[in-house]
């Protein structure tokens, strides 16, 4: 069973129990398997398969982002969210899902830039923004190596921070509103993966 956070509502007769803002999966990736996808940061200059890039809005966001395409050495990474996106959504959003028609993002905030991302939703924009459906978030750092950072989301008028448990995947519907508050100590990691399908009907 995969954990549910947000309140079970019991049988409304709809079909689905849980229909959750958000739902955490502790240690969907082990430490090493964080570790290894950290040191993607520190390789940079050595990469072909990922494309890099730094993304320049910095009133909004400061954060630097590594492409990951899920194939070749990433292969396992792209295999791991397939396999827990499917158990979640089928456990709890029953979403109408297509596919990951966008690469992985790596993304790193550091206390000396003071990286961020403040309040947004994950839809609209252009090409497959608009058709993304859940957001995926793995916290990739020791949560006790950074301060500040913390995932918050507003699904419901209200901020809650999500869990900060290294390995532990957070997935929300693209469209809440969420933020990265500012790291002020230390490095923060995660991974984000949109995961993609036909409009809300
Ligand atoms: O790093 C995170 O926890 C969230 C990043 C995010 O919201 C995004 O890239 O759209
Ligand atoms: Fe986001």
């Amino acid at each position: 069973m995969i954990p549910v956070y947000g309140a079970p509502l019991g049988e409304l007769g709809y079909g689905n129990r849980f229909a959750p803002n958000f739902a955490v999966k502790p240690a969907l990736f082990s430490a090493e398997e964080c570790e290894r996808l950290i040191e993607r940061f520190t390789m940079r200059q050595a990469e072909d398969a990922g494309l890099v890039g730094e993304v320049s809005m910095p009133d909004i966001r400061r954060t630097d982002v590594i492409w990951l395409k899920g194939e070749g050495a990433d292969e396992w990474v792209m295999r791991r969210m397939m396999g827990f996106v499917a158990d979640i959504n089928r456990e709890a959003f029953d979403y109408v899902l297509g596919g990951f028609d966008e690469a992985l993002q790596l993304t790193r905030y550091r206390a000396e830039e003071r990286g961020h991302y403040d309040w947004h939703s994950d839809r609209g924009g252009q090409g497959f923004g608009r058709f993304r459906k859940l957001t995926v978030v793995v916290q990739l750092s020791i949560p006790e190596s950074y301060e500040g950072g913390m995932l918050e989301v507003n699904a419901t008028g209200r901020e809650e921070a999500m869990p900060r448990e290294r390995g532990a995947a957070i997935v929300f519907p693209s469209y809440v509103l969420h933020r990265v508050t500012p790291v002020t100590k230390g490095v923060r990691h995660s991974l984000v993966t949109w995961v993609h399908g036909p409009s809300f009907r």
